[in-house]
């Protein structure tokens, strides 16, 4: 069968064929527009704690590039902010554009950015993340936007292991790494229930969007779209473009942290 992605063929517009909620009440990403957003002084400050020794691997999945931690313990967790109990960390991932006027999957009031970056969590409620995954408390995913401007040196560090991941399938060791330094100085956000922005496109995660951006170079972009969406010996489709537009808001609200 033919799986999704995102050329014309398979891509956002045709996903509701074979997943019919990707027309649904709570779907990622949104367009946030500040203005709309209300203030809720209830919302905590995220508490955030990583532990570099659960760093696993790094791997190209055809879809994106994916980070992957060891989460068979509360090592690294997301606690407090919009979410109640422990959130552990499975993965982080991002989002880009084949040029730096577009990437990143949210928007705001319209802006897009050059790429995003997705920390996934699950809540330890259920047994698994795949448990998780299909339950409307089950995900948080903070979402981190990338500027254009200074070279991101602590990026850098996961961009250096791209020649072994090149193509769709390939996956190297990639340890020690702490993704608390891809995290904004501010940890002020936006917050809302969606849902994954790709198929199976599950109505089960809780959007923490960060109002500060971090840094990335043009030619830190370039890096990033010098990986491919195909597998050794497939004739080679550079991976750009791998973001899902804005979705409709549908009632929903969405709520800011910060004044
Ligand atoms: N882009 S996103 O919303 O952060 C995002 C995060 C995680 C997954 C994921 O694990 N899909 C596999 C699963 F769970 F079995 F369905 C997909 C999208
Ligand atoms: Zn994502």
């Amino acid at each position: 069968t033919m799986s999704w992605g995102y050329a014309p063929h398979n891509g956002p517009d045709k996903w509701a064929d074979n997943f019919p909620i990707a027309n649904g009440p709570r779907q990622s990403p949104i367009d946030i527009v500040p203005g709309q957003a209300s203030y809720d002084s209830g919302l905590k400050p995220l508490n955030i704690k990583y532990d570099p020794s659960t760093c696993l691997d790094i791997l190209n999945n055809g879809h994106s590039f994916q980070v992957t931690f060891t989460d068979d313990a509360d090592s690294s967790t997301l606690r407090d902010g919009p979410i109640s109990g422990i959130y552990r960390l499975k993965q982080f991932h991002f989002h880009w554009g084949g040029s730096d006027d577009k990437g990143s999957e949210h928007t705001v009031a319209g802006t897009k950015f050059p790429a995003e970056l997705h920390l996934v969590h699950w809540n330890t409620k259920y047994p698994s993340f795949g448990e998780a995954a299909s339950k409307p408390d089950g995900l948080a995913v903070v979402g981190v936007f990338l500027k254009a401007g200074d070279a991101n040196p602590n990026l850098q560090k996961v961009l250096d292991r791209f020649d072994d991941i090149k193509a769709k399938g390939k996956q190297t060791s990639f340890t020690g790494f702490d993704p608390t330094c891809l995290l904004p100085k501010s940890l002020d956000y936006w917050t809302y229930d969606g849902s994954l922005t790709t198929p199976p496109l599950l109505e089960s995660v809780t959007w923490i969007v960060c109002k500060e951006p971090i840094s990335v170079s043009s030619e830190q972009m370039a890096r990033f779209r010098s990986l491919l969406f195909t597998a050794d010996g497939e004739a080679e489709c550079c991976m750009v473009d791998n973001y899902r537009p804005p979705q409709p808001l549908k009632g929903r609200s969405v709520r800011a942290s910060f004044q």
